[in-house]
This record gives structure tokens, sequence and C-alpha cells, in this order.
């Protein structure tokens, strides 16, 4: 005769294969669905089908992703008072009008991780099913009585010391089954606004910002799904540690991105000294940046002859910054940046070139037109005004050895840490993006010519054309129109005969100079209105595209999750405020772990520097990444008043020793330690580079502090923690950060005496 729990979990896997059984059913319909094609699935006349076949199609690409996760997709049950009972899973799994499965994230689910003895919510008994892909191994039953209510209220203990013991892999992964009460409101809390989430190391703070995302999409999905929910880390570690999770929900329209990635084009990996750091994730570096991008390219030439009737005209080094600063203030004054700055550069140097033409008979136009057709004034102009890009003018930084903006030693400072280098680290990304907005688009690649049937293809009204033209009309004379225009830029009015063609192209060359336009020679063409006119062949292909052919915006990001949020610079959250101009937020952190020189001392700080308002914050209080003698430990660093995190982990081994020789003592700590865990030896970053290649065994990282940030390992070697303090000015919270990683064995070896805190 079966014993209870082997009956329990026999009728278990009964539901559990039916659960299977369906989505084998759903999955085979939705291949056949797609097969069929949407648009007949869709097209029919029952309007519950649409509906259905739209889940289908869903819940199949959920599969796909759970399935490459092989995680169990039944994991609760919930019995309640009046004799209902619901399984709950990791996504909603109906058959006809009978759930099966309620998704984790449906409010009928709140119950299994809410429910308390206090507060039951007509809960009798909450179950946690514990499987291995379709397969029941156990089960684990809550009985929801006044009596039960223990210290912490953990809800499913067993089940959560379970998964506290699970052995630790190269990822990290999601908790589900064991979303703990404080933990789901986090999750649950609304969209809307900005949500603050807080606690110490090890609270779940990653780990409810993640599920967050993929309840925000399972409430929302029309408004959240393809890539509008941002995801940001702090490093491609870490954002490649928590990769999993989203996935192992049946998620993956999220973007996940380290603040290294932000920018397209870059990924940067390394972070900058402190002292660099400081420098650029000042928002001084804001103007430091609008100096620079309008300050003379190294490469402009310095010197500009011309020949003009017989006279040299020569605009000199002195002249040059004269007419730049003369653009600059022609461009601020009309908010034109510097890629868009060509047209008021040719028209600055022109002015400046026929000031020095000696002659009042001769005339301005032709001047600019005879000037305008000289390939060499062209050329000046492109070298001397060239396009610009975020990283050509960052690399100016190395060379420039006075900075506006800057005192000479931060000048110098900045300088060194481009000097050598071929890579971007993490703090210049969001100077880059601050010079993409401020620089402007690059002017566009050249189009493919309009085929002529189409420019004949107009019938009624007006069309924006793709270049200039120049055309005849019967009242009004000749007209020149610009690419993108439906009515002229110029009128020659009654100057010019109707009949002067060649005359009337020399006077559109000159007004076309004057847009910064070289033209080599005339062809057929039409205005906007379909008549009959003269195209310019230019020198150059057009910068500006027709406003129809503008590539579409890019969608805006509508919620924005921060990870490791108190580490911010003022650089970097101009960066991520671009991006959450139109986005609620959730922003995630720990004071007591800021480590760059202008982190902030508060929230309400945080959220000015993102040009947001605080709308709700909740603090998660249980720790369950750190057992509670290490937590203690850890804790003697922070400044008194901060309270260390109570940890719910049992266990856990702690050991200090003073020794000789640190190298030996590291490999004789790595050779004690278990093999069948993860294992890291966290050092400065300078002495992890030394160690890496001392401790060459597999499965045992050698990770500088300052990369540690959110990851955690079962055994942790820390190496001198004086060094850890004393490598910058924020030590001693890394040395915070790194003493709170391990998750079963803490190993402290030191040579130096260990910092002031430590020794209490
Ligand atoms: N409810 C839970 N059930 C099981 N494991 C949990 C739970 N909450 C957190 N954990 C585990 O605790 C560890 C720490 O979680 P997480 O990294 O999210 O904490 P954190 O607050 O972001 O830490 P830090 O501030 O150090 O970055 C992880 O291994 C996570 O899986």
């Amino acid at each position: 005769m079966p014993d209870v729990r082997t009956q329990e979990i026999a009728a278990e896997q009964q539901v559990v294969d039916r659960v299977y059984e369906r989505l084998e059913g759903m999955r085979a319909q939705a291949t056949a669905l797609a097969g069929e094609g949407h648009r007949r699935a869709a097209a029919s006349s029952i309007s519950g089908l649409v509906e259905r076949d739209a889940m289908v199609h869903r819940a199949a690409a959920q599969l796909r992703a759970l399935d490459a996760e092989a995680e169990g997709l039944v994991f609760g049950r919930l019995d309640f008072d009046d004799g209902e009972t619901y399984h709950v899973g990791r996504l909603g799994v109906r058959d006809g009008l009978e759930p099966l499965l309620i998704d984790w994230r449906a409010p009928a689910a709140e119950p299994f991780y809410r429910a308390t003895s206090g507060e039951p919510f007509g809960v009798v008994r909450r179950r946690v099913i514990i499987c291995r892909g379709p397969k029941v191994m156990d089960l684990d039953d809550d009985v929801l009585s006044p009596d039960d209510v223990g210290d912490l209220r953990v809800l499913g203990e067993g089940a959560l010391l379970a998964a506290l013991r699970r052995s630790r892999g190269p990822h990290m992964r999601d908790i589900v089954t064991t979303i703990q009460r404080e933990q789901d409101a986090a999750i649950r809390a609304p969209a809307r606004g900005v949500t603050v989430i807080t606690g110490g190391p090890g609270t779940g703070k990653t780990q409810v910002a993640l599920h967050r995302a993929a309840y925000l999409l399972y409430t929302d999905r029309a408004r959240f799904t393809g890539g509008r929910i941002l995801v940001v880390g702090p490093s491609t570690v870490f954002t490649n540690y928590i990769s999993r999770v989203l996935p192992s929900l049946g998620e993956d329209s999220v973007h996940l991105r380290s603040l290294g990635e932000l920018v397209d084009g870059v990924t940067a990996t390394r972070r900058d000294s402190p002292q660099v750091a400081q420098i650029k994730g000042s928002d001084r570096m804001r103007d430091v940046l609008i100096e620079l991008m309008w300050q003379t390219p190294p490469t402009a030439p310095d010197r500009l002859r011309l020949v003009y009737a017989g006279q040299v005209l020569t605009l000199g080094a002195r002249d040059l910054a004269e007419a730049r600063r003369r653009v600059r203030t022609r461009c601020e004054a009309t908010g034109t940046t510097p890629n868009a700055a060509r047209t008021a550069a040719a028209a600055v140097l022109l002015d400046a070139l026929w000031a020095r033409v000696d002659g009042p008979h001769l005339d301005r136009y032709l001047f600019s037109e005879d000037i305008g057709d000289r390939g060499e004034f062209h050329r000046f102009l492109q070298a001397w005004w060239p396009a610009l890009t975020p990283t050509k003018v960052l690399s100016w930084l190395a060379e420039t050895a006075r900075v506006v903006g800057l005192d000479a030693r931060a000048a110098e400072t900045l300088a060194g840490s481009y000097r050598g280098r071929s890579d971007w680290s993490v703090d210049d990304v969001p100077l880059l993006d601050e010079l993409t907005e401020l620089l402007g688009d690059l002017p566009a690649a050249p189009r493919a010519p309009e085929p002529e049937w189409q420019l004949r293809e107009l019938t009624t009204g007006t069309r924006h054309v793709a270049t200039f033209v120049l055309s005849c009309a019967l009242r009004d004379g000749w007209e020149l129109y610009a690419p993108g225009h439906p009515t002229p830029i110029a009128l020659a009015g009654p100057t010019i005969d109707n009949d002067a063609v060649a005359a009337a192209q020399r006077w559109a060359e000159a007004v076309i100079l004057r847009e910064g336009h070289r033209v080599l020679s005339w062809t057929d063409g039409f205005d906007p209105h379909g008549e009959e006119g003269y195209v310019p062949v230019l020198a150059e292909p057009l910068p500006v595209a027709e406003a129809d052919d503008d590539p579409p915006a890019e969608d805006p990001y509508l919620h924005v999750i921060l990870d490791e949020a108190q580490d911010l610079s003022p650089m970097e959250c101009r960066m991520i405020a671009r991006r959450a101009e139109y986005a609620s937020m959730t922003v995630v952190g720990d004071l007591a772990q800021a480590t760059h020189p202008l982190a902030v001392g508060s929230w309400p700080q945080l959220l000015a520097r993102l040009g947001k308002r605080e709308s709700r914050t909740i603090k998660l209080q249980t720790g369950y990444r750190v057992p509670q003698a290490i937590a203690d430990y850890a804790a003697l660093v922070l400044t008194p008043g901060i309270a260390p995190t109570r940890s719910y982990r049992p266990g856990g081994t702690l050991s200090v020793r003073q020794v000789d020789d640190l190298h030996a003592a590291v490999g004789e700590a790595v050779r004690q330690a278990p093999r069948d865990a993860t294992i890291a030896v966290i050092a400065t970053d300078a002495a992890a580079e030394a160690l890496a290649t001392l401790v060459d065994v597999p499965d045992v990282a050698v990770v500088p502090a300052s990369l540690v940030k959110g990851l955690e390992y079962d055994h942790v070697i820390l190496v001198e923690p004086a060094d850890i303090v004393a490598a910058e000015p924020r030590g001693l919270n890394r040395l915070y950060v790194a003493l709170t990683r391990a998750v079963a064995g803490l190993v402290v070896l030191h040579r130096q005496t260990l910092p002031a805190a430590l020794r209490g």
C-alpha cells in the first residue's frame, strides 16, 4: 500500500500529464495554424476563434523558450476553503473553458505568493510541486493555520530551502516557485510612475526586477511586447549572468543591456579608474563636449588660398578661427548641429573671401558662382568642416592639451585615459551618447535617383522633390525648389527673361551654392507640380533626406528597469533619461553598495538626475544569498546606523587568515575549496591580473573587485581587504560588495593589517 506522499505525487503527476498533453495539442495546433496562414485564422467569422488562435500562437512561442530551458511548467497548487483548487505554473493553459494551469502572474495566482496564516486569502493549503521537466519529484505542503507563522514569515519553507541549496550554475535561475511575499509585492507594483526597490545584498532585488519585467509583459502584453521594456545592468558579466532568467519565464522580448552596450556599435566592458570616472561621469562634461565639437578638427587645413579676378585671396589661421566662431554663433542661434552646419560654414567662408576682393565693380553673385565652381573651395570646405562622428570627436581628447571647461590636471588625466588605447570604456559610452545628440545626424548617404517614370507619375497636387529643381512658371518666372520642399525656396523675379535658361541656371547655381552644394551641370526633371524643369547634377551627394523617406523613429521604451542604480553617474543618468523619456521606471539598488565616485547619497537625488519623481518605494528586508555569519561580518564595514541584512540562508563558514605569502595562501585556499561548487578569488583589479595567471584552475574565477557587483559564488576567497579599500575613494563600499558575494563559504586572506572596521 503506497504511503500518502506517494499517492499525492501520483495524483499530481496525473494533473501534470494532462497539462503536457494539452500543450502538445496546442503546439500541434499552432504548427497547423502557421501552415494554414495567419490570415485565414484572423478572417474567421467567430471572433472567439481568433482570440484562441492568438493564445495558441503565444503559448507556442512561450513553449519554445521554455523548452530550451527545460524547467518544469507546473509548480504549485492552491486549495481554498470553499473546496476550489487550482494549479499554478509558468504559463496559463486551458482545456476549453476549464483552466488547467494558471499563469503565475495572473491575479488568481497571487495568493500563492501572498497568503499567510495571518492573511490567508481563503487558502487552506499551498503546495509546491517540485518537478524535473514533466516528472513530479516531490511535494512541499504549507498548511495555513495561525500557528504556522514563523519569525521570518517564509512561504513554502521546504521548497525555499531546497531552492537555496540547489547547486549554482554559470547563470542565475528564476525563483518563480519560491517568490516571497515582500518580493511579490514589488513584482506586482503598478507599472506607472517610478518604483524604487531597495534592500541589502542578496535580498533578491535583481530577481524581483526580472520577474517584474515578465509580470509587466503579462499584464499589458500589447503595450510592452516587442522590446519596449529595457533592463539595464552594470556590466556585461552581470547581464550574461542574469540572461537566462527571462527566457526561463517564457519571455524573450525584453532588451537586456549593460551600461557599456547602450550605444549602437559600441560594446564597452572596461571601467576607467575612479579618478577618470569622476571626470567623465560629471555633468560638466556636456559643456566640455560642446566646446570640443565646435573646435577646429585636428586634421583641418589652417589656410585657404584662392585666386579670383587676378587677385590672390587668402584666409589664414586667425581668419579661419574667426570664421569658425561665426559659424558656431550662427548655428547656436538657430539650433543647428555641427553636422548640419556645412551650408552655414560655406556661407561664412564666402563672406570672408568676398571681403578680401578688391574692386567695387565686381558682382557678388558671380563671385560666389566662380568660387563655387572651384573644386579647391569644396575640397577645403570638406576638410575644414568634416562630417563628425561621436567616436571621432571623443578621440580628439587624447591630443587636446587644453580642454575648455577642465583644469590642466583634469585635462591631462582625461587625455591620459585615451592614450595608447584602442577600445572605449564603459565611462565613455555616456559621452558618445551625448555627442550623438549634440552632433546631429550625419549627412545621409546618397540615395538612388527616382526613376523618371515616377517623376512623370504626378497627376494632381504637389510632391516633395528629392533634389533641387529649377522651373519656369508662366506668371512668376524662374523658381527654384529645394529637396523636401513643395514651395520654391527662391524666385528670380522679372530680372531674368523667361527664355534665358543659361542665366537662370547661373542664378540658381549661386543660390544652391549658398545652400552648400556645387552644381556641375544640368539635366531634365520635374518640379513639385509635375511641370518640366531642370535638375542640377551636384558635385556632392545631397545630405538632405526627403521627409517621407526618413527612417521611422525607433519605438521608444515604455518601461525601463535599472539594476544597481545607486552607481549611476550624472552622465550615465542623462544617457538613461534619453531612453526613458516616455517610460515608467523600476529603479533597483542599495546605497550601501555605491562605489562610483559620483554616486548619489539618496534615491530622490538619483531620480532628480533622471528627471523623474518617485511614486513608491519598496524595501526588501530578508537576504537569501549570504549566510548570517558572513552577512554580520560584512556589515562591520557599513556606516553605523545601517542595519545588516537579516539572512534566511542557513549555514555558511567564515575564515579570516593572516598569511605571509598571499599567492601561496590563495593557491592553498583554492585547493581546499569544494570541487562541485562555484569558486571566485576576488582581489583589487591590479592584483586580479597577476592572480589570474597564478590560479589557472578550471572552474575557479579570478574576478577583479570592480566587476563583482551583482554576482555570487558558493565560495569566495577574498584577497587583501586593505588594498581593496585603498584602491578608490569608496573602497569600503567596494569591500562590502566583495564580502557579500559568498553563498556558502568566505575565506579572507590578508598579509597587511585588516581595515580598521574589520578589526572590530
Ligand atoms: N524567493 C527566493 N527564492 C529562492 N532564491 C532566492 C529568492 N530570492 C532571492 N533568491 C536568491 O538569492 C540570491 C540573491 O538574489 P539577487 O541577486 O536577486 O539579490 P540582490 O538583492 O540583487 O543582490 P545584490 O544587491 O548583491 O546585487 C540569488 O541566488 C537568488 O536566486
